[in-house]
């Protein structure tokens, strides 16, 4: 079997009403098992991208393939293979949460014994098991959102297309949500998901898919896209109430400061000074640091080092 599970060839999308190019000739490749995370600002391109993974739009130009198939004429292949969790509330909401879980599993071709079992150990690890009966349309946001990605889990598909599953939920919920796309990740799914939770995701995807103005930026490992940006390291430094000029003059000579908030400062080091900015920390206890963190470049300092690059690219 091929390694790629989809092939998204020189894809362009204009809507009808609109004048912009939702998408600008993208192409990239997905790899079977792999967690693939989409980034980009808003209204980026990132959903008219994966509405055109699961067939909901048709591009303009170019064509996307799944498992070799032309996804917008083989959609009855691709809407059983592949599980959508979309941005925009679900039409189940007449439904109880109960209902439309085990009427979603039902659709995918579970017997309805065994999907109404996953439906109670989906609700069961979401907290849920009380709001089992209660109409979707009575829940709360949080709530219902849960309801939304329990649907797209249900059935064990082989591969999850999730848009901003982790959008609206409590940190709790979060993590369970992180940890349950791992999961099915490790049972074999391929995931794709679009998020702007750039941290959590950081810990979750394999690989990175960068958007902006329809445009694909970069696509690659969190690794190698690490390797782009300033590779100094990050003092995150706390001080106390009105001492953070003192710190800042003591400190200054060793890289470049960035005021953070009225107590914090930012400071970039090369990573031969770290030891120094430590020692220094550490020994001048005078100093009132309340908290300090030394970080690497993390996905969110690639991300916005990836779109600076391409407006000056643009700009230029
Ligand atoms: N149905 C539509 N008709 C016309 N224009 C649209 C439609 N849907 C999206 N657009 C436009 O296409 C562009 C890309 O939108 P898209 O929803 O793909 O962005 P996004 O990256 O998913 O944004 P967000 O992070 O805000 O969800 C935006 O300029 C948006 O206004």
């Amino acid at each position: 079997m091929d390694s790629w599970i989809y092939e998204v060839e020189c894809v362009n999308m204009v809507y009808k009403k609109g004048k912009i190019k939702a998408n600008d000739d993208i192409s990239f490749l997905i790899q079977r098992g792999e967690i693939l995370g989409v980034l980009g600002p808003n209204g980026a391109g990132k959903s008219t991208l994966i509405k055109q993974l699961v067939g909901h739009l048709k591009p303009t130009e170019g064509q996307v393939l799944y498992n070799g198939l032309d996804v917008y004429k083989q959609t009855r292949v691709v809407a059983s293979e592949v599980s959508y969790y979309a941005q925009e509330p679900h039409a189940l909401s007449a439904l109880t949460a109960m209902e439309a879980l085990v009427f979603t599993g039902q659709l995918r071709g579970m017997q309805k014994k065994s999907a109404e079992r996953e439906a109670a150990e989906l609700l069961e690890r979401f907290e849920m098991t009380e709001l089992r009966n209660k109409s979707l349309k009575r829940l709360s946001g949080g709530q219902k959102r849960m309801v939304g990605i329990g649907t797209a889990l249900i059935g064990h598909s082989p591969v999850l297309i999730l848009d901003e599953p982790t959008n609206e939920l409590d940190p709790t919920k979060r993590r369970l949500v992180w940890d349950l796309i791992q999961e099915h990740n490790r049972n074999g799914a391929t995931v794709i998901l679009v998020t702007h939770n750039v941290l959590e995701a950081e810990h979750v995807v394999d690989r990175v898919a960068v958007i902006n103005h329809g445009k694909l930026l970069a696509i690659d490992s969190v690794v190698n896209l690490k390797q782009r940006v300033d590779q100094r390291l990050k003092f995150e430094i706390q001080t106390a109430f009105g001492q953070r000029e003192e710190v800042e003059k003591e400190l200054a000579e060793w890289g470049i400061l960035q005021r953070s908030g009225e107590n914090r400062i930012c400071l970039l080091v090369d990573k031969a000074q770290a030891g120094n900015v430590l020692d220094r920390i550490i020994s001048r206890r005078d100093l009132k640091i309340e908290e300090y963190a030394v970080l690497p470049p993390s996905l969110e300092d690639v991300y916005f080092h990836i779109d600076q690059a391409a407006k000056e690219v643009m700009g230029a």
